[in-house]
């Protein structure tokens, strides 16, 4: 049995440039959408969020199979499971879509460090679920799963392993934000770098994940919270959010000797000067996902002399089941208001459009609500 539903779907990628809107590299489509087999679930999306890792697929900066079903970061609310002795989770019940599934048998799942699973990355890069194959179809052609979750769309069905529970009374619009924006920004401030409170923090990047990390910094008590960003505007929600300073890159002179640097831009070159921005000892965190072609050129003598320690972060270092809720409680608390990071609320046909303004750097995170 399969299911008709809308998808935004990429067909070719790397010869996409902006402006989107006039080109509309994504096509919202009708897809076919098989059963979940055991261990998968069908997920109405409920909201779903616009990343620069979706940008990247379609400008050819993380290249992946075609046609693709993009999107990742959502919330959604359970309609059927493949497995009907599923004792953890059941149909209606709320949840926030990962992008990484883990199988919990490898070396890295054992040792706490799913977010690095080699299988759910296999799966991923190959646009498959964990069970393999795909389940996203157009009139008989294979369509690819997008990070296991290809979450423009009406529906999806995922992998057990790439849903988190999450209690019904949380907007989906705001829920969605923590499936990527949230556990990435804010775990590589408390899992990745392990801020402490009184350390000083300086984020390269206001995006999504950028804010969402200067978040995570404030509430972990660190203090101050330097920005950079080119965009004005961005640097000002910096500072309402709480940043000591934000300024332009290139002025950032006066808040070197940082204790700890988060890069969330995704570019070598600025992965270079957060390098040099961390005081002797500091540790510097990146999270931005540059083209594949790019090499780091920092001082190898610095690295041992000035006792620096660099860190890549996927995914938060998360484990995604212990750590959304943990957000989820801050952000009740007040101290992680995320929902100021979005921008906008839009319905699925206009996600050309949105994409045109996040590649033009004009947008925190827009939400795209399928069944708008
Ligand atoms: N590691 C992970 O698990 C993970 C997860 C999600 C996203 N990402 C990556 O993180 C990066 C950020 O994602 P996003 O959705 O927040 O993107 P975004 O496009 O919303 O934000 C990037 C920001 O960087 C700013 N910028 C550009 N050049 C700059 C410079 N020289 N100095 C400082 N800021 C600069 C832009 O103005 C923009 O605000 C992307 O590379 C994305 O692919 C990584
Ligand atoms: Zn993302
Ligand atoms: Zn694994």
């Amino acid at each position: 049995m399969s299911r008709d539903i809308a998808a935004a779907v990429l067909s070719q990628s790397g010869n996409n440039p902006a402006p989107y809107a006039d080109n509309k590299p994504l096509d919202v489509k009708t897809l076919q959408l098989a059963d979940p087999k055991p261990g998968e679930v069908l997920v109405r999306i409920d909201a779903a969020g616009i990343c620069h890792s979706d940008l990247s697929v379609i400008n050819g900066d993380r290249p992946r199979p075609m046609p693709m079903a993009l999107g990742h970061e959502a919330a959604g609310t359970v309609l059927a499971l493949g497995d009907p002795d599923t004792r953890d989770l059941a149909v209606g019940d709320r949840v926030v879509l990962v992008f990484l599934p883990s199988c919990g048998q490898c070396v890295q799942c054992q040792s706490g460090e799913g977010y690095l699973c080699p299988n759910g990355a296999a799966a991923n890069g190959k646009g498959e679920l964990m069970h393999g194959g795909s389940r996203l179809s157009c009139n008989g052609e294979t369509v690819h799963h997008h990070l296991g979750v290809s979450a423009f769309a009406t529906q999806a069905v995922v992998d057990r392993r790439s849903l988190v529970k999450i209690p019904g009374d949380i907007p989906p619009e705001t829920a969605a934000l923590f499936g990527c924006a949230v556990l990435t920004g804010v775990g590589a401030v408390m899992n990745t770098a392990a801020v402490r409170p009184g350390e000083s923090v300086l984020i390269y990047g206001l995006g999504g994940v950028g804010l969402a990390a200067l978040l995570g910094a404030l509430a972990a008590g660190a203090q101050p919270v330097y920005a950079v960003d080119p965009s004005p505007e961005k640097r000002a929600l910096a500072l309402e959010l709480g940043a000591a300073a934000a300024v332009a890159p290139g002025d950032e002179a006066a808040f070197t000797g940082t204790d700890v640097v988060i890069e969330t831009v995704g570019k070598a070159v600025v992965l270079a000067t957060a390098y040099r921005a961390a005081r002797r000892g500091g540790r510097i965190v990146t999270v931005g996902l540059p083209n594949p072609s790019e090499n780091l050129e920092i001082n190898a003598l610095s690295l041992v002399a000035d006792g620096k320690v660099l860190m890549g972060s996927y995914m938060g270092s998360s484990i995604p089941s212990r750590d959304i809720p943990r957000y989820i409680a801050l952000w009740r608390a007040g101290r992680l208001p995320v929902e100021k990071l979005l921008t906008s609320v839009g319905p699925l046909d206009e996600i050309n459009e949105a994409m045109d303004k996040l590649a033009a750097g004009k947008a925190v995170r827009q939400v795209i609500v399928p069944a708008w």
